[in-house]
């Protein structure tokens, strides 16, 4: 099973307030550096990796001179956004040191259930891992306030790891995985190696958050293991502080707990682009694209013969023959109003069209099932 996430190709990491803090008094920035040397290495063996980080609040404090965790909201919305800068700015720093740019992305839960900025999140998040940016991504604490109350990046771990697809999840945390119970409470726990990441009985397991900094516990891992294998990514749950803890996990060696999915980030998509989706409206599509969709390409503008109803960008649309017979559905890369002016043109004039290109592709092949 181990052999899963030796051969994955994106990953996500997440590291939780337990570990970037220290003690809730500031960043730990050895810790910070480790994590920088370790990705750059992945990164050198080919490997791409988002690293979601908590630490803001914990950071700001820090610099507001704060020694007690405010209650109320607007404060720690404030220490996050004062926190922020700090975090940000270590992480580049970190990677600078290995040659490497980092991003800063900061999101909501809203901002990933919303289908034209999940496609825009998307497609920004993946042309930073081509271009070999280091995303570190954040929840956007000044807009939304349930992340703080219950402290929980795990969630956007998952969240990540849905949006790009990725291959596994790596959670970060100070304990060396799951346990059968919390080893804070119960020293005589042991330690669960793998299982799967649907299996009911591991939210049994985990109990609340260990530290006061911490809020979301095992179970918001265990949560995230579940949200992160219906897109198909494996779940590893392991000991920050292990030395080298990310490229042992990333190796395939046995060490944390492995929440496996069962099917592939792909299969897992179009499965749920099968299931799911009602669609918006259709694009009519010529023979020629109707042969390359069925052959699992993309479909490209100058496919489209007429754009039917009225969709958004991200929007599920079904594609047609002018017959009525339907080839394919999937998500739209253009709105219905942009689409129009795409109808029968090359990609090369989208920019010459509408001023700017989202992509290529009507509808990338992966957005894409065949019916
Ligand atoms: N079954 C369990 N196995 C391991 N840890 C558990 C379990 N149940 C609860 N915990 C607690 O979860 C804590 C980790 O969660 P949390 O403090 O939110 O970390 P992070 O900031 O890394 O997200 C551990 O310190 C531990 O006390
Ligand atoms: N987003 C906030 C808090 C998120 C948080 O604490 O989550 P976690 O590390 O999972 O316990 C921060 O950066 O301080």
């Amino acid at each position: 099973m181990r052999s899963k996430i030796r051969d994955a190709k994106r990953l996500v990491a997440k590291v939780g307030s337990a570990l970037v803090t220290n003690n809730g008094a500031g960043l730990d920035h050895a810790a910070l550096a480790d994590w920088a040397r370790q990705i750059a290495l992945l990164k050198a063996r080919g490997r791409e990796v988002a690293l979601v980080s908590s630490g803001a609040i914990a950071a700001g404090m820090q610099r507001l001179g704060w020694t007690k965790r405010p209650h109320e909201m607007h404060k720690l919305q404030a220490a996050a956004a004062v926190g922020q800068m700090g975090l940000a700015q270590a992480y580049e720093d970190a990677f600078t040191r290995h040659g490497l740019h980092t991003a800063q992305i900061l999101l909501t839960h809203e901002d990933l259930s919303d289908r034209k900025r999940y496609l825009n999140a998307r497609s920004t998040i993946t042309t930073l891992l081509k271009l070999g940016v280091i995303p570190i991504i954040n929840e956007n604490d000044t807009v939304v306030t349930d992340e703080i109350k219950f402290g929980d990046n795990d969630t956007l771990g998952a969240l990540v790891a849905n949006l790009i697809e990725a291959d596994a999840l790596v959670i970060l945390t100070d304990q060396d995985g799951l346990f059968s119970a919390d080893p804070r409470k119960d020293p005589a726990a042991t330690l669960i190696s793998e299982g799967q990441a649907e299996d009911i009985r591991y939210e049994k397991m985990a109990g609340g958050a260990g530290s006061g900094i911490s809020k979301g516990g095992m179970l918001t891992k265990i949560k995230a293991a579940q949200r992160a294998a219906r897109s198909g990514a494996h779940t590893i749950i392991a000991g920050g502080r292990i030395p080298d803890a990310l490229l042992k996990v990333a190796q395939g060696e046995t060490l944390g707990t492995l929440l496996y999915a069962s099917s592939t980030p792909l299969q897992a998509r179009k499965q749920w682009l099968a299931d799911h989706l009602q669609v918006a409206g259709a694009f009519i599509v010529d023979e020629g694209a109707a042969n390359a969709l069925r052959a699992g390409k993309s479909l490209l503008p100058v496919g489209i013969v007429d754009v039917k109803g009225n969709f958004e960008r991200g929007a599920a649309v079904s594609c047609q023959l002018e017959t009525g017979e339907p080839v394919a559905r999937g998500l739209s890369s253009y709105s219905s109003t942009e689409a129009r002016k795409l109808v029968k043109k090359p990609s090369s004039a989208i920019e010459a069209t509408l001023g700017y290109v989202c992509e290529p592709e009507a509808i990338h092949r992966d957005n894409l099932v065949t019916l």
